[in-house]
């Protein structure tokens, strides 16, 4: 199949503006045209200042020379200004396009691709990546019509003038051309791809070490500590000087074709008149070395011309990355859990497609149970916990939600049947109230805050004067883990799934919330499935079920007490808990 120019492909994006563009095209192309006019009114009034010599009082038609000048050279702007904004109109549209296509893309992947990606390669594709495209329809493309017109008119000139003076002036255009299709080719194209490599990875390093800042200032340590970001400004400096060595050369060339305009004519004009000067000839070399500037412009454009390209193609191809992952499949045939049970039949899974870390899992949690995920640290159990809600799909074997088929259920009702508060619930930039009704946007006020109190979040409320409209993360708002973790609850609560996944809902509550925050998932697990991961065993020991979880597998299944009785992984964990729990009563003191 044709693979489809760069171009076809942005024009695509700007659906019916598309025609913008080429207008911005045409304009830009005639705006360059009519700049070559004033230059023909300069020559003109040279022409009579030299011929009125020595008597200027002859020299009548200055005046409207000049104006003609200024005329023209304000019409071409005008031109560029009406060229411009048809490209922006244009440009406009792609970028919000292009953006949308990726937003709408995410919105379809698997949740654990952002994880994968990095959210700071996904923020230069997002931003910058669609930026560039913008910015070549903008400017970098009208520009590119401009400079390839100027040349023709020059051309045009050339029967004007001296076709000879004309001919030498677009050597150095030329030779630009050359140098720069050498500068661009695919070895070039690959060097342009590298740079936007080292970018990237710096870019996503930086935002890892600014989330890190914390963690580096209370261990006193320096931009050092962190080897990965330090690595990749290495690799980014290592990357530009050598790019920089590379293309010192063609750019010493390039320059001296750009400045070297008055030699070529100087050079010429001198061969041209060995046999004597014409008053003639004169007039026509001033008028090229008059127009010299425009040729300097030209050709400084067409070197832009060609980087934007490359840059342009890179940030395709970036979008791209994002744009080619496989969607989470829709399934043909939907299907519909008739209740809220759950069952894992012989699941296997791996994040890199090599090795397994989900190795044969089998579980059969009835509706209204409340089962608990243990086990040692690496287990598995937040990625088991992550396959019921489908943030990814398993390689093999099968996930039921209520006798369908997780694959097999429309993602919509899938979110809505189970709901997961999270071992970090992030709170989005917004109010309480906001934050909340994302668990269910047509909730009403009442209803929010029926499930804030609920979640006993109502301490935190009255804390502020704005209560249930207080803006997190505004100025003074600040809120503890246990606080968010609450106000998640509140969320989970208010959308209210038949099943409830909680992946170390506890781990942030300090003592104080601790208490605050069971109470309020107690609440949030009336009468659900319940799907619940713990360190903490004092959370556990109610379960109706308690996987263990080791290396992929279910080491051990069962109730505390049958668990304890086997005298295996669980009853070793058990007592290790209780001998840190006497151990942390006796070091505080007896309690009072
Ligand atoms: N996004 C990921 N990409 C690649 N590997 C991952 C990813 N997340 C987890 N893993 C790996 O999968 C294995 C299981 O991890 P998981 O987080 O499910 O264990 P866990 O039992 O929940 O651990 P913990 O109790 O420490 O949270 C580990 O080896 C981990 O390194």
């Amino acid at each position: 199949m044709k693979k489809r120019s760069d171009l076809s492909r942005l024009m695509e994006y700007a659906g019916g503006h598309r025609v913008f563009t080429y207008v911005s095209w045409v304009l830009s192309a005639l705006s360059a045209l009519v700049a070559l006019v004033p230059f023909l009114y300069i020559w003109m009034i040279l022409r009579d200042v030299l011929n009125a010599a020595p008597d200027y009082s002859r020299a009548v038609n200055i005046p409207h020379y000049g104006w003609m000048a200024v005329l023209f050279a304000a019409l071409s702007y005008l031109i560029y200004v009406c060229a411009l904004l048809c490209s922006h109109l244009s440009a406009f549209r792609v970028a919000t396009n292009l953006r949308l296509a990726v937003s709408e893309h995410l919105a379809r992947l698997p949740l654990g691709f952002t994880e994968r990606y990095g959210s700071g390669k996904l923020r230069k594709v997002i931003q910058e990546s669609t930026g560039a495209a913008e910015t070549y329809l903008a400017h970098q493309l009208p520009d590119q019509y401009a400079a390839m017109a100027t040349p023709v008119g020059l051309l045009v000139l050339l029967f004007v003038f001296d076709w000879r003076l004309g001919l030498l002036s677009l050597v150095p255009v030329a030779l630009g051309f050359v140098i720069m299709s050498a500068m661009t080719g695919k070895r070039m194209a690959e060097k342009m791809r590298q740079y936007g490599n080292a970018l990237a990875a710096m870019s996503g390093e930086a935002v890892e070490y600014v989330r890190g800042i914390p963690v580096v200032k209370t261990f006193g340590q320096s931009v050092f500590s962190f080897k990965k970001f330090k690595a990749t400004i290495d690799e980014y400096e290592k990357w530009v000087i050598a790019y920089t060595k590379e293309l010192r050369m063609p750019m010493l060339f390039y320059t001296a074709a750009i400045n070297g305009v008055f030699a070529f004519l100087i050079a010429g004009g001198l061969l041209l008149t060995r046999n004597g000067v014409s008053p003639e000839f004169l007039l026509n070399l001033l008028f090229y070395i008059i127009i010299t500037p425009v040729i300097s412009l030209t050709l400084t454009k067409i070197m832009y011309m060609s980087e934007s390209k490359m840059i342009v193609a890179d940030a395709l191809s970036r979008i791209d990355s994002v744009l080619d992952e496989a969607p989470v499949s829709v399934s043909e045939k939907p299907q519909h859990p008739k209740d809220s049970s759950i069952a894992l039949h012989d699941v296997r899974f791996s994040y890199d497609g090599r090795t397994d870390v989900i190795r044969g899992v089998s579980m059969d949690i009835r509706p209204g149970q409340t089962v608990a995920l243990v086990g040692p640290s690496g287990g598995g159990k937040s990625t088991l916990a992550s396959l019921i809600c489908r943030f990814f799909d398993v390689g093999s074997g099968s996930i039921c939600v209520g006798g369908a088929d997780v694959r097999d259920i429309p993602k919509e009702e899938l979110m809505d049947t189970v709901s997961f508060v999270f071992q970090n619930s992030r709170l989005l930039k917004g109010s309480i109230l906001d934050n909340v009704k994302l668990g269910r946007p047509d909730a009403t006020e009442a209803e929010a805050l029926s499930a804030l109190r609920a979640a006993q979040c109502m301490d935190i409320i009255e804390k502020f004067p704005d209560g249930i409209h207080t803006v997190i993360g505004s100025k003074g708002v600040y809120l503890s883990g246990g606080e968010q973790q609450r106000i998640a609850i509140a969320r989970a609560m208010l959308k209210n799934a038949s099943i409830l996944i909680l992946d170390e809902a506890t781990a942030f509550a300090d003592p104080d919330n601790e208490a605050k925050v069971q109470a309020a998932l107690a609440e949030l697990a009336k009468g659900k499935t319940v799907v619940m991961i713990a360190h903490r065993l004092s959370t556990v020991v109610n379960a109706d079920c308690i996987y263990v979880v080791q290396d992929g597998r279910i080491a051990e299944a069962g109730t505390k007490g049958d668990l304890c009785a086997r005298n295996g992984l669980f009853a070793k964990m058990w007592q290790d808990y209780q001998s840190s729990v006497r151990w942390k009563v006796e070091k505080e003191g007896p309690a009072c």
